[in-house]
């Protein structure tokens, strides 16, 4: 499989600046996520790729095979062998299961029985083997999807592009579609670039992710790169929920507005910064001697979730969110521990 570099890529629509110089390398066989607020590009740098948008500037090469170079070369969608799955990509309703399957292969000119059993070969993969003959109204919307994901497999593409395939199904579906798809993927190997604002199947489903605000790139790296070592508070931010508290940094600690006690935070440029923690870092201690930057707080409220409680607490002048097992009553007392290697401090 073929991967894919987007060099200096840009694109205005009008006045409206989507795509500033986008540099992108999606490795052979990755599943690689572009993820971002609604309206950063996202939709935009995958048509561009599949050929539906033409971009002002810059490249897209499949492999070595050059598929766009602004005013020089701009390959026709339907010879760049990409297979597309839009969230709106409905299925042809008039069509049977099996004859929305063929029908790129008969666009394609494939014989008859190369066709068909192409066909069966690609419903198997998408588990929907004994469907052929239904129509998309006698199935689910799951299986809609994995219907225009088989006709998307038919003619083996070069490339996947995922337009957030899965945001018409409800929770419990689309948690299952995701471990479907990427098993998948995984087994047929495809490179795939996938789009989605939901930072979970972000999270869940890349090897790498690209973090995109305004057509710009803001980090790119594994899910576990991306929320443990987020490269700005923007993606901080965006990616999973934070606490972000001000503060002035000296030696390697950070002073917060009203707590006495200079926070421990490793290195970090003087001056005045911003203080970054996750909740699920933060640590409920039963005693205030246990470890470095610990601090009394008062609990604001607290709200049980099922599997953990959910409290704000008062530090200083600030609220803090804490995500914990231990239960403390609202109104009391708690201690908590900030550890230094849970903390990212952003100038
Ligand atoms: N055909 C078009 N004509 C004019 N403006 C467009 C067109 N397509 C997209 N845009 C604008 O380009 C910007 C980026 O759109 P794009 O669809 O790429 O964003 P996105 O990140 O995919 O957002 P969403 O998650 O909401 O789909 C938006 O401001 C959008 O309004």
């Amino acid at each position: 499989m073929p991967d894919l570099t987007l060099t200096s890529l840009a694109k205005r629509f009008g006045e409206n600046t989507v795509l500033e110089n986008l540099d992108l390398h999606v490795r052979d066989g990755e599943f690689f996520t572009l993820l971002g607020p609604s309206g950063c590009g996202k939709s935009t740098t995958l048509t561009s790729i599949a050929g539906l948008h033409t971009p002002d500037r810059g490249t897209i090469a499949f492999g070595d095979r050059v598929v766009f170079d602004a005013g020089r070369v701009d390959v026709a969608p339907e010879r760049r062998n990409c297979g597309v799955v839009f969230q709106s990509y409905a299925v042809w309703p008039h069509l049977s299961v099996h004859d929305n399957v063929a029908y790129p292969l008969k666009l394609r000119r494939v014989g008859r029985s190369a066709r068909a059993a192409r066909v069966r070969e690609v419903l198997d993969l998408v588990e929907l083997g004994p469907y052929g003959k239904r129509y998309p109204h006698e199935l689910s919307g799951g299986q809609q999807q994995r219907v225009a994901l088989a006709r998307a497999l038919a003619h083996p593409p070069d490339l996947l592009l995922l337009d957030e395939p899965f945001s018409n199904l409800d929770a419990k579906l689309r948690e299952r579609a995701r471990d479907w798809l990427r098993r998948l993927q995984r087994r047929i190997g495809v490179t795939t670039v996938f789009v989605t604002h939901d930072q979970d199947e972000a999270l869940s489903m890349s090897d790498r992710i690209v973090v995109l605000d305004a057509g710009r790139v803001r980090q790119i790296g594994t899910p576990e790169e991306i929320y443990h070592a987020p490269a700005d508070e923007f993606v901080a931010d965006f990616v999973g929920t934070v606490n972000v508290l001000p503060g002035r940094a000296a030696g390697g600690t950070v002073r917060l507005d009203g707590v006495g006690t200079p926070l421990v935070v490793g290195s970090a440029p003087d001056g005045d910064v911003r203080l970054a923690i996750r909740p699920e870092r933060i640590l409920v201690r039963s005693t205030d001697d246990e470890g470095p930057n610990t601090v009394r707080v008062k609990v604001r409220s607290r709200a049980f979730l099922g599997d953990h409680y959910r409290y704000v607490v008062g530090l200083g002048d600030h609220n803090l969110v804490v995500r914990s097992l231990a239960p403390v009553d609202q109104d009391s007392e708690m201690i908590v521990e900030l550890p230094p290697d849970a903390i990212r401090v952003f100038s």
